[in-house]
């Protein structure tokens, strides 16, 4: 086909200049019949695009005088040095990967993924980067925000009473951006790391719902650096894991069991992080020194570094088992919490009450805890934990050593004396159809599937101290009915230490007093270590007379080594003499020697020297105009009096913390208002009515 006639035909304005092109063809370095030769081959006749280059190439050639031929050979060096270029490069790397490069790869099932992308995000060279990935960053409920930055706009109800509005946070939180899918380069102290992060697809036989086979996408970090060893590796991801605590270390992590499906993976899939709360520092816990002291020597020394190995040598488990028992809103979780804040130590609670929850979930959840951690099982007495009674096989599981086949047999013993109890146990041959049925259904299974729901007694204790169970927890239980809980299930060995909580003495009412009004204590991070002294309420002067301008009285505890305490107050004063005790607290995996002070110089085989120190020198800061600030002698006067109002033990210290929070910026109103509420209180304990007057509360 003649190209030139087709354009003169089709596009008569150009025919010209492509005539004059062709004939000066030669002039300008095209060969003549080039376009005829390749227009067939190009499908220029049918391709707009083919016929707009071909114009541009005319267009090159005549108005520009540049040979296109030369511009369109350069474009393809170009592009095939360009091929070229990534193919070297390519192998180069692989080589270089292969053989002169150091990996670690991370997988996002492990925390270190979720370290090392908090670092990357927060590194400005990778903000910057032009391949991100956005998040939505989210933020707990502990956490510091700028409260300007999230409140949009105060609104006023009728120009008097001003309103907080967060209705805009979300849209003014800012996500957060991590590296994209795909190759990325940073450098981290002097050194070139390459980054890649990839997704795969893992094939799960049993993800799916009701166990359905499916596919589940895996997130891989691959960390590389030049050089055969990884150790710069190891150090970056050290630095990204010290990075993250760091935020955490004033913070006690939460954990409790993961939903059932992720459980069935086990070990580190088993717990799911549900808050980072702030350390509970223990002084804010109002409880007898004594049994705090107790409790926090034991602990400390349970989780000394030397404990196993002692453990060990001697053939004694390594577990640790308290009960806090007591009745509501007197400060057992709160202990509990206290505890894990002064150790370092993650918390694990498990509700025995949640249905999903078999057994085999519980054993697996105890086997997949860490070294040391506390593991808190919440009124234990609600879980319904009951044995399960077989009639077949109850006549004869009397004489067994083990605790729970012979608290099977004590179950018979009580049954016999109960004749209503004694009814169930009638001889297999007087059974009926019927009683089969109730029998089912009394050990927790419909009759028709015969799967057993619940934990039962057994059960838990098999999780507790069973051969697979781990070691090296701290086990609390806390319960509001200790006389219900099954002997086997409290003896020593499983429960090491009991403390009692009662509601609060007038002592107490007047310490929560003085905790609610005293001036807020800013301090970040708790030290790693710490003396007992540290974790002791503030002493307070003596209740009684409270007009007296008291003065302070400094006193000091001693315990031996068999932990009996001694009084040895009556010291002329405070902190005139400092001495190194032997007694180590730890905190974390920290150990150091702390320094107490000791007004009684007494000598050295005492490990635990600890004398309280007053705050005498109180200063409120004004932080709000409403609040009332007082010296701090007029806040212990008023506290006094508080406290004389509230009648010793009728009053649980979650209820006075209750009262004391609705005034918690007018402690002079707070003692105006307090004798109607205790009036208030106790006739509504009286009447046994939980619904409150409007006065009262
Ligand atoms: N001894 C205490 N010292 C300081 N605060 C306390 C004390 N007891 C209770 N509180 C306060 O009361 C609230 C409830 O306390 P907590 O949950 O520790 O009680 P509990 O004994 O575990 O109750 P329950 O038996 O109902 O679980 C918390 O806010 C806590 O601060």
């Amino acid at each position: 086909m003649d190209f030139n006639s087709l354009i003169r035909g089709t596009l008569p304005t150009f025919a010209a200049n492509i005539s004059h092109d062709a004939n000066s063809s030669a002039e300008n370095g095209l060969p003549d019949g080039l376009l005829d030769t390749l227009s067939p081959l190009l499908g220029f006749q049918f391709n707009p695009l083919m016929r707009l280059l071909m114009i541009l190439y005319n267009l090159t050639g005549n108005r520009l005088g540049i040979d296109p031929t030369y511009i369109l050979t350069s474009v393809g060096v170009l592009w095939a040095a360009n091929k070229l270029w990534a193919q070297l490069y390519s192998t180069f790397y692989s080589l270089a990967w292969q053989y002169f490069m150091a990996n670690v790869e991370v997988s996002n099932s492990d925390d270190i993924y979720f370290h090392m992308m908090k670092w990357l995000a927060a590194q400005p060279k990778m903000v910057d980067s032009r391949s991100l990935t956005a998040e939505t960053a989210s933020r707990g409920a502990w956490e510091e925000e700028d409260e300007s930055e999230l409140m949009t706009s105060r609104v006023s109800a009728d120009g008097s009473d001003v309103f907080l509005n967060f209705s805009h946070q979300e849209a003014k939180a800012p996500p957060r951006f991590t590296p994209a899918m795909g190759m990325h380069s940073f450098w981290f102290r002097g050194r070139y790391f390459k980054l890649q992060r990839k997704q795969e697809a893992l094939f799960d036989p049993t993800a799916g719902a009701q166990g359905m086979p499916q596919f589940k996408d895996k997130e891989i970090l691959v960390l590389s650096c030049f050089g055969r060893s990884p150790e710069p590796i190891k150090q970056l991801l050290q630095h990204a894991k010290e990075q993250y605590y760091l935020d955490h270390q004033a913070k006690t992590i939460v954990r409790r069991p993961s939903g059932q499906a992720m459980r069935r993976y086990g070990h580190r899939h088993s717990w799911q992080q549900v808050a980072n709360r702030p350390v509970r520092p223990m002084q804010t816990v109002v409880l007898d020194d004594e049994q705090k002291i107790r409790i926090l020597s034991d602990m400390n020394e349970y989780l000394h570094p030397a404990t196993p190995r002692w453990y060990a040598n001697r053939g004694i488990p390594l577990r640790r088992g308290y009960l806090f028992h007591g009745p509501p809103g007197t400060g057992k979780t709160s202990l509990s919490f206290a505890l894990a804040g002064v150790f370092g130590l993650d918390i694990y609670v498990i509700s025995l009450l949640d249905p999903t929850l078999t057994e085999e979930d519980l054993l697996g959840l105890f086997t997949s805890l860490p070294r040391r951690c506390v593991v808190l099982l919440e009124d234990i007495d609600t879980a319904g934990l009951k044995r399960v009674e077989d009639p077949a096989s109850s006549s004869s599981s009397s004489s067994s050593d083990d605790d729970k086949n012979s608290e099977e047999g004590q179950d018979d013993t009580k049954d016999k004396k109960s004749p209503k109890k004694a009814k169930h146990h009638k001889s297999k041959k007087d059974w009926k159809v019927s009683d089969l049925a109730r029998e089912l259904k009394r050990a927790g299974g419909n009759g028709d599937s015969g799967e057993k729901k619940g934990i039962s007694l057994s059960g838990l204790l098999n999780a507790i101290d069973g051969v697979a169970s781990h070691e090296g927890r701290v086990l609390i239980m806390t319960t509001n009915k200790p006389q219900t809980l099954d002997e086997a299930l409290i003896r020593p060995g499983r429960v090491d230490l009991q403390v009692a909580f009662t509601n609060a003495t007038q002592q107490q009412a007047r310490e929560l007093f003085v905790r609610m009004y005293e001036p807020e204590n800013t301090a970040d991070a708790p030290p790693s270590s710490f003396s007992l002294s540290d974790h002791l309420s503030s002493p307070l002067p003596p209740l009684t007379p409270f007009s007296e301008a008291a003065p302070p009285t400094p006193f000091s505890l001693s315990s031996d080594r068999d932990g009996n305490m001694t009084d040895v107050s009556g010291a002329t004063e405070v902190g005139d003499d400092e001495e190194t005790s032997p007694f180590k607290f730890l905190s974390g995996t920290t150990t150091t020697t702390t320094t107490t002070t000791s007004p009684n110089k007494k000598p050295a085989p005492a490990p635990l020297n600890l004398t309280h120190t007053t705050h005498t020198t109180t200063k409120f800061p004004m932080e709000d105009e409403s609040r009332q600030t007082l010296p701090a002698t007029e806040l212990l006067h008023i506290a006094a009096q508080f406290a004389a109002k509230i009648p010793g033990g009728q009053f649980s210290p979650a209820e006075l913390q209750g009262f004391l929070l609705k005034r918690k910026k007018t402690p002079r109103r707070a003692l105006e208002e307090v004798e109607v509420w205790v009036a208030g209180m106790l006739a509504q304990k009286a009447g046994k009515t939980r619904v409150l007057a409007l006065a009262v509360q």
